[in-house]
């Protein structure tokens, strides 16, 4: 099969290369705003080549959305306004809500499964793409209900050929999650990686001092904007409620320092050892 690739950064060169080392996919095409990424997939052979999205359309079996989340919502109405009913399409944003409400009456929303695979790094672009990204992670798939039994079919069999997990959920649910799960570390790793740059002023000091406690917390904020900007946009509602909870937690924190109640502090911690049930 022919898989057009639509964004071929981190995730959509991810899936490239996944794809045509597994067999699911025999030629994969590379549609991307930056001809530099272009290029730099082809030389990395993520992509076999590269071309404008109507171009790539003509040709492809499957086509997968792989842009920020913002530019999704543009190219999906696009994209089903301009495949045959034999064509498949599918999108691996983080967010769901506002892409799924943009195409709700198109014609051709049966031919489009809204997935999410639940797997990356803080990198971006085609030089962070790897082979085993999403071996035995999760991938979502979202309002199935409203998609055509094939393309739910083709697409199940091209996760599950990964190999990935699969778990379907509503869109809201999906939001929501994903807001309580994903989003909010990433807002609690950026604010911790400011807390750090405005408080410790010698570069040198974190740089020598820093080890796996300050690193594994700090990792996420080294993730992109262009990435994270549309999803906080699209998700707001529900980041904006695990916020306020995050706050009340590190208030929580605050006050019992203030107060030196180390008896209460070490009761919270182990409340948060709790974790440890879920996640070994
Ligand atoms: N990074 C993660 O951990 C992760 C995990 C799961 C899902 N996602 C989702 O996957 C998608 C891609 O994320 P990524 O980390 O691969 O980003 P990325 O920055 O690595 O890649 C995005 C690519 O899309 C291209 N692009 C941007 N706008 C475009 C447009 N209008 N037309 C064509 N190409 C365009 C960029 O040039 C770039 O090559 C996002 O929707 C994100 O929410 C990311
Ligand atoms: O592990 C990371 O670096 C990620 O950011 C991956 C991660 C997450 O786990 O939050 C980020 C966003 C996604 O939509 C899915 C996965």
């Amino acid at each position: 099969m022919t898989i057009a690739v639509v964004g071929v950064g981190l995730i959509g060169g991810s899936l490239a290369i996944t794809l045509k080392e597994n067999g699911f996919a025999g030629r994969v095409i590379g549609v991307d705003q930056s001809a530099a990424n272009i290029d730099k997939a082809i030389r990395r052979r993520l992509i076999d080549e590269g071309l404008p999205l109507a171009d790539a359309l003509r040709q492809a079996g499957l086509v997968v959305l792989a842009t920020p989340v913002d530019a999704m919502a543009r190219l999906l109405p696009e994209t089903l306004g301009l495949i045959t009913p034999e064509q498949v399409v599918i999108d691996v944003g983080s967010t769901k809500g506002q892409l799924l409400e943009a195409v709700k009456a198109h014609p051709n929303r049966g031919r489009y499964v809204a997935t999410h695979p639940m797997a990356g790094t803080e990198f971006s672009g085609p030089e962070a793409a790897v082979p085993n990204l999403f071996d035995h992670k999760c991938a979502v798939l979202v309002d199935v209900k409203d998609s055509d039994a094939d393309a739910l079919e083709l697409v199940k069999r091209m996760y599950a050929g990964i190999p990935m997990q699969l778990v379907e959920l509503e869109r809201d649910a999906h939001d929501l999650h994903s807001a309580y799960v994903s989003h909010i570390s990433h807002i609690s790793s950026f604010a911790l990686a400011l807390t750090v740059l405005e408080k410790e002023r010698d570069e040198a000091r974190i740089f020598e001092l820093a080890s796996g406690g300050f690193s594994s917390t700090v990792r996420l904020a080294k993730s992109s904007p262009d990435m994270w900007v549309p999803i906080f946009r699209q998700n707001r509602d529900y980041v904006l409620d695990v916020l306020d909870e995050h706050i009340n937690q590190l208030a929580r924190f605050r006050s019992l320092l203030i107060k030196k109640d180390f008896e209460a502090f070490y009761q919270l911690i182990e409340q948060a050892n709790d974790i440890k049930r879920i996640l070994k």
